[in-house]
């Protein structure tokens, strides 16, 4: 097609804004889907997505539009994730469009993400339409929302849609604006191919499947492609377009997304934000902006059942054919015996594999504690990095250490400030600037250790704005920083699995909640249990889990026998994620009492 007839768009917006919905809604009336064939959210296809209401990963859609001039355009909707786990895939999403709409809530406003998408479309060069949704509530105000996008992103408002993605309300205006409004793509067909990767997937029928946007020359069936970031080199099968059913097409040409299966075996081979040329006429250089995605948190993944063990590597053998973003290499515990050091993008990612491991293939497993990786220069001049507690150098031989560091943006009402003041700075945060934005909404950007994030972070600021405040950070740099290892003590035994690494200023008090949250979780058992914190041969907290008098079934005696049935059934099933440490069972959450200490 004339690439002056295509258009190639994202839609951004803060989490639960309606991105999905106006997504949805579009489809719908371009006719890509007829309203019976619409299941609720056709996006958000797979089933943790819908669970957890978010989007997970980008897919790109294209929709066929007659304007009201009577031209027929070809619009690709290319969709974003919607969490900062994945902020790479965001931009390289960005990467691959001319223009975005950025959807506001009307009766929300302007949020963290809002603000954070929306910089990263600008910095794409992206032009972008401001939609403002919702309208349909009582509580929507548009003035005010178009006053927000104005002052806090600096965008005009003045073109800015009022749609209701529910009801439909405006949003053929949105169409409208689409067309007139945003650039049309400016690569040239006969130029060698420079494709960008923005999303691959491996697909149990089809094998590896790659979404790209064609940014210059053409890609078409049997053609030989080199993927430029590790030079392998591999034959085109097929390729299509996404309508959202896949349709198989012969050619795409400068402008167009699509996606295309080669002879690639491995989803890792093909990299977010890589360039495909063509092997035979291939291109000068890469398309900008491509990295190597790196984790940022680090956990152990091991089974209860020890017997499990080959299972869980075989579920995370296949799970990373679906998601080259985690890496995991085996790694052994003294507690817990040998299990798997996994490095996921963000937190949510974490819980996502965990999820899926224990959901799709059936297993009980015991995490440990998330934490980051920090670069220790030795006095002897070499340089570690050391994600792994129980790796951690001996003190005296350690020169200094660099945590990584993130910057923080925070979007909150006024009343809620005090609280976040306090919670950032027990997080050891630097304030780096404090901006009203309205006369009620406060933008507090900080500096804070990632570490402090991974623990409960997140959580902590829910529960101190009520709701009301929105984050969204990104990897900026690094402290040099005192941090120690605190080990754990079960019964006088330190629990490897157990160790965590803390800043020295609060390690005293770290300790203490920790083992005071421990206690709590760990339950009682026929003796007496003591547990400590402590660093290096110094105990800095301990308490005491008292020994249970009397045991279940002898309350009972006599009683009839299904009430002992059910009682033992119950006492095995609180048995199953619990790991038994020299004597003592500990349960899967005092794992991670760490990231509970705060919750009182
Ligand atoms: N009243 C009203 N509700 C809406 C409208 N658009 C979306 N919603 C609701 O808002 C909630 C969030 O909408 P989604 O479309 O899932 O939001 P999202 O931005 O895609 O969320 P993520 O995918 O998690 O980023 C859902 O309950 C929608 O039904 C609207 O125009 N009016």
């Amino acid at each position: 097609m004339d690439p002056k007839y295509i258009r190639n768009f994202a839609i951004i917006a803060h989490i639960d804004h309606g991105k999905s919905t106006l997504s949805d809604r579009l489809l719908e009336m371009t006719g890509s889907l007829t309203a019976r064939e619409m299941q609720a959210q056709v996006l958000d296809a797979m089933d943790l997505e819908r669970e957890r209401g978010i989007t997970i990963k980008a897919h790109s859609v294209r929709m066929m539009y007659t304007a009201r001039d009577g031209q027929t355009y070809q619009l690709n909707l290319i969709d974003t994730p919607g969490h900062v786990d994945f902020s790479y895939e965001v931009s390289r999403s960005l990467a691959s469009c001319e223009g975005a709409l950025l959807v506001v809530d009307a009766s929300q406003g302007v949020e963290a993400q809002t603000l954070a998408n929306a910089y990263l479309a600008i910095n794409n060069g992206l032009e972008i339409i401001p939609v403002i949704n919702k309208i349909d509530l009582p509580s929507a105000d548009i003035p005010r929302t178009k006053e927000m996008i104005e002052q806090a992103v600096g965008l005009p408002a003045d073109h800015a849609v009022p749609v209701s993605a529910k009801t439909g309300l405006g949003v053929d205006e949105i169409l409208e604006s689409i067309v007139h409004l945003l650039p049309h793509p400016k690569g040239h067909s006969d130029a060698p191919l420079q494709a960008l990767i923005f999303d691959s997937w491996f697909d149990a029928y089809r094998g590896v499947i790659v979404l790209a946007r064609i940014i210059n020359g053409r890609m078409y069936k049997g053609q030989k492609i080199k993927l430029m970031s590790n030079g392998k080199v591999f034959d085109i099968e097929n390729l299509g377009v996404l309508t959202p059913k896949p349709v198989e097409i012969e050619s795409l040409s400068a402008g167009e997304v699509g996606f295309f299966v080669a002879t690639i075996k491995n989803v890792a081979d093909t990299k977010i934000g890589d360039t495909v040329t063509d092997a035979n006429h291939p291109a000068t250089g890469m398309l900008p902006g491509f990295e190597d995605i790196k984790s940022m948190v680090f956990a152990g993944l091991y089974t209860v059942d020890s017997h499990e063990h080959t299972l869980l590597r075989d579920a995370l053998e296949k799970l990373r054919l679906n998601d080259s973003s985690f890496f995991f290499e085996p790694e052994s515990s003294a507690a817990l015996g040998f299990g798997f050091r996994c490095g996921f993008l963000g937190l949510l990612h974490m819980e996502i594999i965990q999820e899926r491991l224990e959901r799709e293939f059936n297993l009980d497993l015991i995490t440990t504690a998330p934490g980051v990786r920090y670069k220790i220069t030795m006095t002897d001049g070499s340089v570690l990095e050391v994600d792994n507690p129980s790796r951690w150098p001996d003190v005296t031989s350690i020169e200094k250490i660099e945590e990584p560091i993130i910057t923080a943006m925070i979007m909150t009402n006024e009343e809620y400030v005090g609280g976040i003041l306090k919670l950032v700075e027990e997080k050891r945060g630097k304030q780096k600037n404090f901006e009203y934005i309205t006369p009620t909404r406060v933008m507090l950007t900080y500096e804070l250790p990632l570490n402090e994030i991974v623990l409960d972070f997140y959580d902590r600021l829910k529960s101190v704005s009520r709701g009301y405040a929105s984050l969204d950070y990104h990897l900026t740099g690094t402290w040099v920083s005192p941090m120690v290892k605190m080990d754990i003590l079960v019964s006088g035994e330190p629990v490897d699995a157990l160790s965590i690494i803390v800043h020295r200023d609060v390690a005293y008090e770290r300790g203490k909640a920790l083992v005071h949250k421990m206690k709590e979780l760990i339950p009682r058992q026929m003796f007496e249990v003591a547990i400590q914190a402590a660093i290096g041969s110094k105990i800095v907290a301990r308490e005491t889990v008292t020994a249970i008098r009397k045991n279940v079934i002898a309350k009972c005696y006599g009683g009839d026998i299904s009430r002992k049935r059910k009682l033992l059934e119950k006492q095995k099933e609180g048995k199953k994620r619990m790991k038994r440490i020299g004597k003592v069972d500990i349960p899967q959450e005092a794992f991670l009492a760490v990231l509970k200490i705060g919750e009182d």
